[in-house]
Protein backbone atom coordinates (compact mmCIF):
# COMPACT_ATOMS: atom_id res chain seq x y z
CA UNK A 1 0.00 0.00 0.00
CA UNK A 2 0.87 3.46 -0.49
CA UNK A 3 0.46 7.21 -1.14
CA UNK A 4 1.92 8.27 -4.30
CA UNK A 5 0.44 12.48 -5.10
CA UNK A 6 1.60 13.69 -8.59
CA UNK A 7 1.66 17.28 -9.66
CA UNK A 8 -1.16 18.07 -6.79
CA UNK A 9 -2.67 21.86 -6.87
CA UNK A 10 -4.83 22.98 -4.51
CA UNK A 11 -6.65 25.97 -3.50
CA UNK A 12 -9.05 27.36 -0.61
CA UNK A 13 -11.53 29.88 -0.76
CA UNK A 14 -11.23 30.52 -4.81
CA UNK A 15 -7.49 31.13 -4.51
CA UNK A 16 -4.80 28.84 -5.83
CA UNK A 17 -2.35 27.98 -2.99
CA UNK A 18 -0.46 25.48 -4.20
CA UNK A 19 0.88 23.75 -7.02
CA UNK A 20 2.87 21.08 -8.28
CA UNK A 21 3.26 18.86 -5.14
CA UNK A 22 4.81 15.05 -5.61
CA UNK A 23 5.55 12.61 -3.33
CA UNK A 24 4.72 8.92 -2.21
CA UNK A 25 4.63 7.83 0.79
CA UNK A 26 5.06 3.55 1.53
CA UNK A 27 4.29 1.79 4.38
CA UNK A 28 6.32 1.96 7.47
CA UNK A 29 7.16 5.90 6.49
CA UNK A 30 5.94 9.14 7.49
CA UNK A 31 6.12 12.69 5.99
CA UNK A 32 6.34 15.51 7.99
CA UNK A 33 4.95 18.74 5.82
CA UNK A 34 6.35 22.20 6.78
CA UNK A 35 5.71 25.86 5.86
CA UNK A 36 5.01 29.49 6.62
CA UNK A 37 1.58 29.98 8.44
CA UNK A 38 -1.49 30.07 5.29
CA UNK A 39 0.70 28.21 2.97
CA UNK A 40 -1.77 25.47 2.17
CA UNK A 41 -1.16 22.82 4.36
CA UNK A 42 -4.28 22.19 5.95
CA UNK A 43 -5.52 22.66 2.40
CA UNK A 44 -3.33 19.92 0.96
CA UNK A 45 -4.37 17.39 4.17
CA UNK A 46 -7.99 17.79 3.14
CA UNK A 47 -7.61 17.28 -0.49
CA UNK A 48 -5.89 13.98 0.24
CA UNK A 49 -8.63 12.77 2.97
CA UNK A 50 -10.69 13.64 0.51
CA UNK A 51 -12.61 16.47 2.16
CA UNK A 52 -12.07 18.81 -0.90
CA UNK A 53 -11.23 18.53 -4.96
CA UNK A 54 -7.67 19.14 -5.98
CA UNK A 55 -7.29 21.73 -8.59
CA UNK A 56 -5.15 19.43 -10.31
CA UNK A 57 -3.38 15.94 -10.31
CA UNK A 58 -3.43 12.76 -8.63
CA UNK A 59 -4.39 11.18 -5.29
CA UNK A 60 -3.64 7.30 -5.31
CA UNK A 61 -4.78 6.71 -2.26
CA UNK A 62 -9.06 6.33 -1.10
CA UNK A 63 -10.20 8.39 1.01
CA UNK A 64 -11.73 5.17 3.15
CA UNK A 65 -8.03 4.03 3.44
CA UNK A 66 -7.18 7.27 5.81
CA UNK A 67 -7.98 8.20 8.84
CA UNK A 68 -8.00 12.27 9.43
CA UNK A 69 -7.09 14.03 12.17
CA UNK A 70 -7.87 18.14 11.76
CA UNK A 71 -7.13 20.89 14.00
CA UNK A 72 -10.76 19.98 15.48
CA UNK A 73 -10.96 16.93 17.89
CA UNK A 74 -14.45 15.45 16.99
CA UNK A 75 -14.90 14.43 20.82
CA UNK A 76 -18.57 14.30 21.55
CA UNK A 77 -18.88 16.20 24.50
CA UNK A 78 -21.55 14.29 26.87
CA UNK A 79 -19.86 10.62 25.89
CA UNK A 80 -17.33 9.44 28.38
CA UNK A 81 -13.49 8.91 26.71
CA UNK A 82 -14.35 5.25 26.70
CA UNK A 83 -18.06 5.56 24.76
CA UNK A 84 -16.40 8.38 22.30
CA UNK A 85 -13.83 6.00 21.46
CA UNK A 86 -16.40 2.56 21.28
CA UNK A 87 -18.54 5.25 18.98
CA UNK A 88 -15.60 5.61 16.66
CA UNK A 89 -14.34 2.11 16.59
CA UNK A 90 -17.87 1.05 15.47
CA UNK A 91 -18.41 3.40 12.63
CA UNK A 92 -14.93 2.20 11.61
CA UNK A 93 -16.49 -1.55 11.90
CA UNK A 94 -14.36 -2.66 14.79
CA UNK A 95 -14.84 -3.20 18.61
CA UNK A 96 -12.01 -3.16 21.46
CA UNK A 97 -10.35 0.22 22.67
CA UNK A 98 -7.81 -1.01 25.26
CA UNK A 99 -5.24 -0.73 23.36
CA UNK A 100 -6.43 2.89 21.99
CA UNK A 101 -6.65 3.95 25.72
CA UNK A 102 -3.21 2.59 27.11
CA UNK A 103 -1.62 4.37 23.96
CA UNK A 104 -2.63 7.95 24.78
CA UNK A 105 -2.71 7.08 28.42
CA UNK A 106 -6.15 7.66 29.08
CA UNK A 107 -6.99 4.51 30.84
CA UNK A 108 -7.65 6.49 34.25
CA UNK A 109 -9.57 9.06 32.11
CA UNK A 110 -12.12 5.91 30.90
CA UNK A 111 -14.93 6.76 32.38
CA UNK A 112 -15.40 10.52 32.51
CA UNK A 113 -17.37 12.51 30.33
CA UNK A 114 -15.58 13.97 27.75
CA UNK A 115 -16.71 17.78 28.17
CA UNK A 116 -15.02 17.55 31.73
CA UNK A 117 -11.58 16.90 30.05
CA UNK A 118 -8.71 19.25 29.85
CA UNK A 119 -7.53 20.49 26.55
CA UNK A 120 -4.42 18.08 26.29
CA UNK A 121 -6.36 14.82 27.29
CA UNK A 122 -9.31 15.92 24.98
CA UNK A 123 -6.43 16.11 22.55
CA UNK A 124 -5.27 12.57 23.54
CA UNK A 125 -8.64 11.62 22.60
CA UNK A 126 -8.97 12.82 18.99
CA UNK A 127 -5.58 10.90 18.74
CA UNK A 128 -6.58 8.18 20.55
CA UNK A 129 -9.29 7.81 17.60
CA UNK A 130 -6.89 7.51 15.16
CA UNK A 131 -5.91 3.67 16.73
CA UNK A 132 -9.29 2.51 16.71
CA UNK A 133 -10.08 3.55 12.91
CA UNK A 134 -7.33 0.62 12.19
CA UNK A 135 -7.03 2.70 8.66
CA UNK A 136 -3.39 2.36 6.52
CA UNK A 137 -2.50 6.08 6.07
CA UNK A 138 -2.81 8.76 9.12
CA UNK A 139 -3.24 12.36 8.16
CA UNK A 140 -2.45 14.40 10.99
CA UNK A 141 -2.91 18.46 11.09
CA UNK A 142 -0.88 20.10 14.15
CA UNK A 143 -1.46 16.83 15.91
CA UNK A 144 0.08 18.02 19.16
CA UNK A 145 -1.56 21.10 19.55
CA UNK A 146 -1.84 21.51 23.49
CA UNK A 147 -0.11 18.11 24.33
CA UNK A 148 2.72 18.89 26.85
CA UNK A 149 6.03 17.76 26.47
CA UNK A 150 5.23 14.16 27.73
CA UNK A 151 2.55 13.86 25.64
CA UNK A 152 4.10 14.85 22.88
CA UNK A 153 6.80 12.25 23.40
CA UNK A 154 4.56 9.47 24.13
CA UNK A 155 2.51 10.49 20.93
CA UNK A 156 5.86 10.10 18.95
CA UNK A 157 6.15 6.60 19.84
CA UNK A 158 2.41 5.84 18.37
CA UNK A 159 3.58 7.35 15.68
CA UNK A 160 6.63 5.08 15.27
CA UNK A 161 4.35 2.01 16.36
CA UNK A 162 2.14 2.72 13.76
CA UNK A 163 4.95 2.61 11.08
CA UNK A 164 6.40 -0.73 12.70
CA UNK A 165 3.29 -2.38 11.60
CA UNK A 166 3.18 -1.21 7.86
CA UNK A 167 0.63 2.41 8.43
CA UNK A 168 2.27 5.87 7.24
CA UNK A 169 1.95 9.39 8.90
CA UNK A 170 1.63 12.40 6.76
CA UNK A 171 1.94 15.21 9.24
CA UNK A 172 1.20 18.85 9.18
CA UNK A 173 3.60 20.42 11.91
CA UNK A 174 5.27 23.49 13.10
CA UNK A 175 7.13 21.73 16.41
CA UNK A 176 9.65 19.07 16.30
CA UNK A 177 7.90 15.54 17.18
CA UNK A 178 11.39 13.99 17.80
CA UNK A 179 10.33 11.63 14.64
CA UNK A 180 13.95 11.86 13.30
CA UNK A 181 13.24 8.52 10.54
CA UNK A 182 10.50 11.13 8.97
CA UNK A 183 11.33 12.66 5.89
CA UNK A 184 10.22 16.37 5.51
CA UNK A 185 8.72 18.35 2.41
CA UNK A 186 8.96 21.92 2.38
CA UNK A 187 5.78 22.91 0.47
CA UNK A 188 7.22 26.54 0.41
CA UNK A 189 8.86 26.60 -3.26
CA UNK A 190 5.46 25.14 -4.75
CA UNK A 191 3.29 27.85 -3.91
CA UNK A 192 1.10 28.46 -6.73
CA UNK A 193 1.42 31.67 -9.03
CA UNK A 194 -1.62 34.14 -8.64
CA UNK A 195 -3.41 34.25 -12.02
CA UNK A 196 -2.21 37.64 -13.53
CA UNK A 197 -5.72 39.20 -14.34
CA UNK A 198 -6.66 38.74 -10.70
CA UNK A 199 -3.92 41.95 -9.52
CA UNK A 200 -2.38 40.46 -6.78
CA UNK A 201 0.99 40.50 -6.40
CA UNK A 202 1.21 38.31 -3.26
CA UNK A 203 -1.83 36.34 -1.39
CA UNK A 204 -1.96 39.89 0.88
CA UNK A 205 -3.98 42.67 -1.20
CA UNK A 206 -2.61 45.15 -3.69
CA UNK A 207 -4.74 48.28 -2.51
CA UNK A 208 -8.24 47.08 -2.16
CA UNK A 209 -8.62 49.03 0.96
CA UNK A 210 -7.55 52.50 -0.22
N1 LIG B 1 -12.65 28.44 4.87
C1 LIG B 1 -11.79 29.21 4.24
N2 LIG B 1 -12.22 30.07 3.30
C2 LIG B 1 -11.37 30.87 2.64
N3 LIG B 1 -10.03 30.87 2.85
C3 LIG B 1 -9.57 30.03 3.79
C4 LIG B 1 -10.41 29.16 4.53
N4 LIG B 1 -9.65 28.46 5.38
C5 LIG B 1 -8.39 28.88 5.19
N5 LIG B 1 -8.33 29.82 4.25
C6 LIG B 1 -7.12 30.49 3.75
O1 LIG B 1 -6.40 29.57 2.96
C7 LIG B 1 -4.99 29.76 3.14
C8 LIG B 1 -4.35 28.44 3.51
O2 LIG B 1 -4.85 28.03 4.74
P1 LIG B 1 -4.33 26.68 5.41
O3 LIG B 1 -5.13 26.50 6.65
O4 LIG B 1 -4.35 25.59 4.40
O5 LIG B 1 -2.81 27.04 5.73
P2 LIG B 1 -1.76 26.31 6.67
O6 LIG B 1 -0.48 26.22 5.91
O7 LIG B 1 -2.33 25.04 7.20
O8 LIG B 1 -1.60 27.36 7.85
P3 LIG B 1 -1.19 27.24 9.40
O9 LIG B 1 0.28 26.94 9.46
O10 LIG B 1 -1.51 28.61 9.94
O11 LIG B 1 -2.06 26.16 10.02
C9 LIG B 1 -4.83 30.85 4.18
O12 LIG B 1 -4.54 32.06 3.52
C10 LIG B 1 -6.18 30.91 4.86
O13 LIG B 1 -6.47 32.20 5.33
Amino acid sequence: MDLRVTDLAVARGGIPLLEGVSFTLNAGEALVLRGPNGCGKTTLLRAIAGLQPALQGQITCPPDQIAYAAHADGIKATLTVAENLQFWAAIHGHRGIDAALQSLNLADLADRPAQTLSAGQKRRLGLARLLVTKRWLWVLDEPTVSLDTASVTLFAEVIRTHLATGGAALIATHIDLGLSEAARLDLTPYKAQMPADLGFDDLGFDGAFL
